[in-house]
């Protein structure tokens, strides 16, 4: 065991972050993340103020102010590993809280098109957090970020869901190894997305306040779906909810104190 107190790590204000490019002096400490670029300029466009601050890859970063509030709206692509890198640079770069705001197939039933799922911890089969801590370590967020998310979301005129979601590295099931998600679901996960252990594992070893809020877009485990050829966000009724998880998200990310 360390004798050393843990401490950690977090770059200077007159540093650049490496890989999402963003001024460590223009993030903000309230985060608002996405997947895709596309979306981040939309949250962006909810923003008073708003200007770019950082353009690489598929990490595409903007400030603004919401509800008299400075925050950052950053994309941080498909796929835990990927992603990681962001989360770890918000860290770094001094985020407080950061709130993942994006989709997930509903695994049980009830969990359908439009839905909204606020997750209250994550299945670490993202393929990165094994790396970095023990896999009997929970993947969970900050309770009054999640617990504010709830409150917030259910103010909405959507269905509002909590639960598990499974983080998976692999979008499209293995035709030879078979698909493991039903074993999760019979546990009792109600979502599946790609992002949000990775989010929360990073954001505990650096001691920031994590949440996600996800709109739903399909069920992968329904018969016909489970090769994912079906797979169709670009509907509007989960455009409706993706357009509630950013006003939500940013709604909460103001009111924390
Ligand atoms: O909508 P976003 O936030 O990108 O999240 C989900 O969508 C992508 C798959 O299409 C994965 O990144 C998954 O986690
Ligand atoms: O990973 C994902 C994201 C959205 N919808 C899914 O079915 N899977």
């Amino acid at each position: 065991m360390s004798k050393n107190e843990y401490v950690p790590l977090r770059q200077g204000q007159d540093e650049t972050l490496a890989l999402t490019k963003i001024p460590v002096a223009e993030l903000a400490d309230r985060v608002l993340v996405v997947g895709d670029p596309d979306r981040a300029a939309k949250a962006a466009g909810l923003l008073t103020n708003a200007k770019p601050i950082a353009k690489n890859r598929e990490y595409h970063s903007y400030v603004g102010e919401y509800g008299g509030k400075l925050i950052t709206v950053a994309s941080h692509g498909v796929g835990a590993a990927g992603a990681a890198c962001c989360f770890e640079e918000l860290c770094r770069g001094g985020a407080k809280y950061i709130i993942r705001a994006g989709t997930a197939g509903g695994v049980q039933r009830d969990v359908v098109d439009g839905d909204l799922l606020v997750v209250t911890g994550a299945v670490r089969c993202d393929g990165y957090t094994e790396l970095v801590v023990p896999m009997n370590y929970p993947a969970v967020p900050d309770l009054q970020v999640t617990s504010s998310l709830v409150h917030t979301a259910e103010e909405s005129d959507l269905n509002t869901h909590s639960g598990v979601v499974i983080t998976s590295a692999n979008f499209y099931p293995s035709p030879i190894l078979g698909n493991d998600q039903p074993k999760w679901r019979d546990a009792g996960a109600i979502g599946v997305e790609m992002e949000v252990a990775a989010l929360f594992i990073t954001a505990s070893i650096h001691r920031v306040k994590s949440g996600a809020i996800l709109a739903i877009d399909g069920n992968p485990l329904k018969d016909e779906d489970e090769d994912m050829t079906s797979y169709e966000p670009d509907r509007e009724i989960v455009t409706k909810a993706i357009d509630a998880t950013l006003e939500t998200s940013l709604k909460v990310l103001a009111s924390l104190e």
